[in-house]
């Protein structure tokens, strides 16, 4: 094969544009960065060598070796890992895949525009290989895959191209040779990464406890000694060249507890996982038993944006003796918890399965109950001693645990029991937060169900037109803003036997004698009026199940109710967004009989059932309804248009 030159994808570009011309100070992350995909190599190549261990080539000793060179002004990082060949070379050192990179430039982007250009950044997200070029104007990678024969030379001085050239390796694995800046190497420099106390700080710094060797020969000069070890002291001196190995190698998850600083474990989960934020809560756990495992579960302090998008995949790294064996296992942990990340490291899972098995096996599904319950007993702690600190988790996370009430039971895992105590909804009492707990145990005397009402928020909640006799009878409701709070009451059906009843679905039931006798006077002066409630259901045609008088209003005139079987129009509006549109309400207008526009409504409908007044009232009426439940009427032009030539006359 011939030498080739090949373009960086535009995203490449752009980022190794950036690390050229780095705005940086924070420069010598790069080495963190290129011992760690070493260290991942090193893994995959460790884990595929289990069931074919031809793959190592007789070279079982991992290592990752750093040698700098003064003289030539280079730095070298040499692995014996996975290795790659001209396609994987081609896909990861040419374009951006990683998720994680294209979060980084977008998040530069923002600070950019914040005028925060200083912040470390890519120490926060990790943009790997490329921050090479921070400290190097032109980086060389030697390397070869494992089980294969050719090796290749891939090269670039970080300017939009890159040359690729096969070539000879003896070793399988990845040497990157770093052609170091003029500001990056020699005494005079302050970052001089050709010198080995620099680099051996920086590995102590940033990779300690990466689980493989990195190693450096140091060279002394000595003079020999003679048979009874005494220094020869007029013979020349001698070079001595010993490997040494400069992490301890020790896993931050092995540690104790009680050694690891808050910053350590902040620094491990943000390198680790890619995250920007702090994480809000840590879980470190060492449990001997059954099944014996070590957990550091992290609640990242910000859910990401597409938590609830099908391309978010939610897992935690699993390890065993601390070999790596895989990287996203979602079967740990229930679906509810799809935002914990972290890795469970365990004698006891056997690298000798498939990951298909393991995931399937009894010790995992051990290990996830125990660290199920371990986290829901945090939670449940913060919600009860930490109520800021939860109600921010809520904030993030709130909806995963919504979710998980009702679709547990598609699973057939009965999550209501679990989760039902850690939800929380917002009351008109005060516009707090509540939990269903805390509405019941404030109920009124005599107050048999749990109220509460949909809406897109709290404003138009408040301005629905049947909040207004609640309010006035004090009876507090449940705010549901949110498409899937409704799905989760109803999963969860009552509460310490009190059912929820949504205040714009079925019958409303205010339980007390004044609701009684109001109620049937409406049912006295709906018979008086059957005539026009027949003729208004009639020419609304198949919008309405029905028209009915309302007991719920009290000054607004109209409501749009469904029916108490099947779904509510906040859960129609949900299917509808879910490309869904075939479950629908069955929907109910209600007109106040006590509203002065009913008298209004009678006498255009003594005009006839066919006059163009009455037909123009039932589509206003039921179009205002539409509005008042945040639903657009179908024909928004013609309502418009009612409406202004109404109020002319
Ligand atoms: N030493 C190496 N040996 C084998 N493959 C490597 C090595 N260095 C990088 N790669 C490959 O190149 C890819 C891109 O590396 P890069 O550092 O840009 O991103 P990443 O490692 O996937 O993510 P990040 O560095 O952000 O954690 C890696 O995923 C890996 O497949």
């Amino acid at each position: 094969m011939a030498k080739e030159t090949h373009e960086f994808q535009a995203e490449t570009k752009q980022l190794l544009d950036l690390m050229v011309h780095s705005i940086y100070t924070n420069h010598e992350i790069f080495l963190r960065e290129l011992i760690s995909n070493a260290s991942d190599a090193i893994d995959k190549l460790h884990y595929q060598s289990l069931t074919n261990g031809d793959l190592l080539e007789g070279d079982t000793a991992f290592e990752i070796h750093l040698t700098p060179d003064a003289d030539a002004h280079t730095l070298t990082i040499s692995d014996n890992g996975l290795g790659m060949n001209k396609q994987d070379l081609m896909e990861n050192l040419g374009t951006i895949a990683q998720s994680g990179t294209k979060a980084f430039l977008e998040k530069l982007k923002e600070s950019q525009d914040a005028d925060s250009t200083d912040k470390d950044l890519i120490g926060q997200f990790g943009v790997g290989f490329y921050s090479a070029f921070m400290v190097a104007d032109k980086v060389t990678v030697v390397t070869r895959k494992a089980g294969e024969e050719q090796a290749y030379k891939w090269e670039s001085t970080g300017d939009g191209e890159y040359s690729l050239e096969e070539c000879q390796k003896p070793k399988h694995g990845t040497t990157i040779i770093l052609s170091l800046g003029k500001d990056f190497y020699g005494d005079d420099s302050e970052e001089n990464y050709t010198d080995k106390m620099t680099l051996q700080s920086l590995v102590k710094k940033y990779s300690d406890y990466i689980r493989y060797p990195i190693t450096m020969d140091f060279t002394t000069k000595e003079k020999p000694k003679d048979a009874d070890g005494k220094v020869i002291e007029d013979a020349p001196e001698e070079e001595h060249t010993e490997t040494r190995t400069l992490n301890s190698m020790q896993p931050l998850w092995t540690r104790n507890k009680s050694d690891i600083k808050p910053e350590e474990y902040k620094e491990f989960f943000q390198h680790q996982f890619y995250e920007w934020e702090e994480p809000m809560e840590i879980f470190h756990n060492r449990v001997e038993g059954a099944v014996d495992y070590t957990a550091l579960l992290f609640i990242p302090g910000k859910a990401p944006f597409n938590l609830y998008y099908a391309d978010y995949e939610p897992g935690i790294q699993l390890y065993s003796r601390h070999v790596f064996i895989m990287d996203k296992c979602k079967d740990l942990l229930p679906d509810y918890l799809r935002f914990v990340k972290g890795l469970v490291d365990s004698p006891d899972l056997s690298l000798n399965i498939s990951r298909e098995l393991l995931q399937k096996s009894r010790e995992l599904s051990l290990i996830g109950r125990n660290l199920e319950k371990t986290i829901l007993k945090t939670l449940k702690r913060n919600l009860e001693k930490d109520r800021e600190k939860y109600e921010k988790f809520w904030a993030e996370y709130g909806k995963s645990l919504k979710i998980g009430v009702y679709s547990g039971m598609m699973t057939g895992e009965n999550n209501v029991e679990k989760l039902k105590d850690l939800l929380l909804f917002m009351s008109s009492k005060d516009g707090k937060l509540c939990t269903i707990k805390e509405y019941v145990d404030r109920m009124k005397d005599g107050q048999q169900k749990i109220y509460y009402a949909t809406g897109k928020d709290k404003e138009a909640i408040e301005g629905l037109p049947q909040m207004e006799m609640l309010r006035d009878r004090g009876i507090e409701v449940l705010y549901m803003t949110d498409p899937v709070d409704e799905f989760a009451v109803e999963a969860i059906g009552e509460y310490e036997g009190h059912r929820f009843h949504s205040i714009s679905r079925g019958d409303l039931d205010l339980e007390d004698d004044a609701f009684k006798e109001e109620k049937k006077k409406n049912e006295e002066l709906a018979k008086d009026n059957e005539g026009l409630l027949k003729d208004m259901k009639e020419f609304l045609g198949d919008k309405v199940a029905d028209v009915r008088l309302s007991n719920r209003l009290k000054s607004g005139a109209v409501c749009l109710v469904a029916d108490a079987a099947g779904p509510s129009l906040a859960m129609e509006q949900a299917f509808a967004a879910a490309n869904n549109p075939m479950l629908k309400a069955r929907r109910i207008l209600e007109i106040n009989p006590q509203h002065e526009l009913f008298s209004k409504l009678t006498a255009v409908h003594d005009q006839g059932k066919d006059s163009q007044s009455f037909k123009d009232y039932c589509n206003l009426l039921y179009d205002q309804a539409l509005l008042l439940e945040g639903i657009m009427p179908d024909d928004p032009v013609a309502f418009a248009n009612k409406v202004a030539s109404l109020m002319a006359k």
